[in-house]
């Protein structure tokens, strides 16, 4: 199902829970809703769903109005953190229980029921009842109950918040085969980024009630238009005296402006491991932390305290070692624009020959 959402605005009393959001989805496209706690998304999948009523705006599903439709009018499934199963009932009854609503024949409930334990993996399973089951069974016995009656749109509110980390990872790529085989229009929020950018077609960052970015997480990770983005997605340090670093003096030109350097964007090590005449800059390692399968590495650079990460490969380093940085790039921000800048001498014009 296309959605069309404009100007949809939300006040809890005084307090203004959703400004001015507007975006569309495409028909099968998988949206994860990614921000900070309190920042509006259940309050948006919320009013999708028509649990909560918006102030002002527009709601549309396939170009037509749903603003003053019933939930249950809507075509939605919903599968929330805390919308539990029926514990009395069997996975069976639960993946049934929509179906009976809609009166449907004894034979067709059944053959919808079965195919979904199928499309879920539960097989086998159908005459348990919830407290028999893990809670990553439990989880997908939720899917397939919202799935049963068909709807034209899924949300998904944390649906993996409350299982631990090992299974939620098989949850997550087993959820992204699910809707791309179903190819049913979902909405899922989170505020865990790794699962946003695994699962996801494309993220809405919504932080304090508004849209602050939307794209895929390859573009939002590259292309971040606000220092909010940039340090949301991903790792990053902030650097207040770019203009001091060798290669961003142009960088003095932009007024009130705020810089970030993604890990990947600063090269370490020993001044011999560069090509002579590179722009580098002169470190010290802060602290370093291992990580599995790279080291994560403090470095302190004229002032600032840089992220990066370091092979395993390579020589080990230690809290204290001078070091030579090269930062190939930055994420310049200020007021009304953002810009990425590359180090314009990350060799130097004019080599020093020793
Ligand atoms: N029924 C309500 N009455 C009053 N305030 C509310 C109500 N529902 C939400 N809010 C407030 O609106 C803001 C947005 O809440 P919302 O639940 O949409 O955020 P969220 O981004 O989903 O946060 P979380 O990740 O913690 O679930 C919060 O400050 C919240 O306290």
């Amino acid at each position: 199902m296309h959605i069309e959402v404009t100007g949809l605005n939300k006040h809890f009393g005084q307090f203004h829970a959703v400004k001015d959001v507007s975006f569309t989805i495409e028909k099968g496209h998988l949206i994860g809703l990614l921000g900070p706690s309190g920042g509006g998304k259940t309050s948006i999948l919320r009013m999708l769903a028509g649990l909560e009523s918006p102030d002002a705006g527009d709601i549309l599903f396939h170009g037509r109005r749903v603003n003053d439709l019933p939930p249950q009018e809507r075509g939605i499934g919903f599968v929330f953190q805390n919308y539990a199963l029926f514990k009395h009932m069997t996975v069976y009854d639960n993946i049934a229980f929509g179906l009976k609503i809609k009166k449907q024949s004894k034979e067709q409930i059944r053959n919808r029921v079965m195919e979904l334990v199928e499309l879920t993996g539960l097989k086998g399973f159908e005459q348990r009842y919830p407290h028999q089951l893990s809670g990553g069974q439990r989880q997908r016995v939720a899917f397939a109950r919202a799935l049963a009656p068909e709807p034209q749109l899924l949300l998904l509110d944390e649906p993996f918040a409350a299982i631990d980390a090992k299974i939620r990872q098989e949850l997550r790529s087993w959820l992204r085969d699910l809707i791309e085989r179903v190819g049913i229009t979902s909405i899922f929020v989170t505020h865990d980024q790794d699962e946003a950018i695994e699962v996801a077609d494309e993220i809405m960052i919504i932080s304090q009630g508004r849209v602050e970015q939307k794209g895929t997480p390859w573009d939002i990770y590259k292309q971040p238009q606000t220092p909010f983005v940039a340090s949301f997605i991903g790792e990053s340090s902030i650097v207040e005296n770019i203009h001091e670093l060798r290669g961003f003096e142009n960088a003095s030109d932009w007024l009130n402006t705020k810089a970030l350097i993604r890990p990947e964007y600063i090269e370490i090590g020993q001044l011999y491991e560069f090509p002579i005449a590179s722009a580098t800059e002169k470190g010290r390692i802060k602290h370093i932390h291992f990580r599995g399968s790279e080291w994560m590495v403090e470095v302190e650079v004229r002032g600032n305290t840089l992220i990066t990460y370091r092979s395993l490969e390579k020589e080990v380093l230690h809290p204290g070692d001078d070091i030579v940085v090269l930062v190939h790039r930055a994420y310049l921000f200020n007021d009304h624009d953002s810009w990425i800048m590359e180090n314009r001498m990350k060799e130097d014009p004019m080599p020093i020959h020793i």
